[in-house]
């Protein structure tokens, strides 16, 4: 029964809480017996009923034992057809946007410094005067 292959309009049959099939990394879930007991809710799988819902599965970061059930779950696998619309996979944050990160970390490590030093030179000043003023009294 998992070898089943369903096309994108077979699956997008299946949307009622009664009949909901869903699709995760090209893989057709039926996803029925489970609504009633998704920690996220019945609203969100309804929601992705008939589509794929890949993107959304892999936003909320679900655990290990959430992927088991999900395994539990399928009845076949999704054969795409033109005009379909494209495969939805999870990609993770790209490296362009960790190096930018890392430049800020930078530019916010050299405030600091900065800082720490006018802070110090601040200090130093300070105490100064005060010894002055112990030595004049
Ligand atoms: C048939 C597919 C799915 C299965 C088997 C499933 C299973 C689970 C399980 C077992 C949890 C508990 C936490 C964990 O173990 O990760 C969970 C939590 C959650 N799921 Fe799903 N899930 C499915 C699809 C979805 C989809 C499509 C969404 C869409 C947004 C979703 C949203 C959530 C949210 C928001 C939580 C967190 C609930 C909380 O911590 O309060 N799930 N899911």
């Amino acid at each position: 029964m998992a070898d089943q292959e369903f096309t994108y309009s077979d699956v997008s049959e299946h949307n009622t809480k009664k009949d909901l099939y869903i699709v995760v990394h090209d893989k057709v879930y039926n996803a029925s017996s489970f609504v009633d007991e998704h920690p996220g809710g019945e609203e969100v799988l309804l929601d992705v009923g008939g589509q794929d819902s890949t993107e959304a599965f892999e936003d909320v970061g679900h655990s290990d034992e959430a992927r088991e059930i999900l395994d539990g779950l399928l009845v076949g696998k999704l054969k795409r057809q033109e005009g379909d619309p494209a495969p939805r996979t999870y990609s993770q944050p790209s490296s362009t946007a960790t190096a930018s990160d890392g430049a800020s970390t930078g530019v916010g490590l050299y405030a600091i410094i900065l800082l720490g030093a006018a802070l110090a030179f601040g200090a130093y000043k300070y105490l100064q005067g005060q010894s002055q003023q112990e030595v004049a009294i």
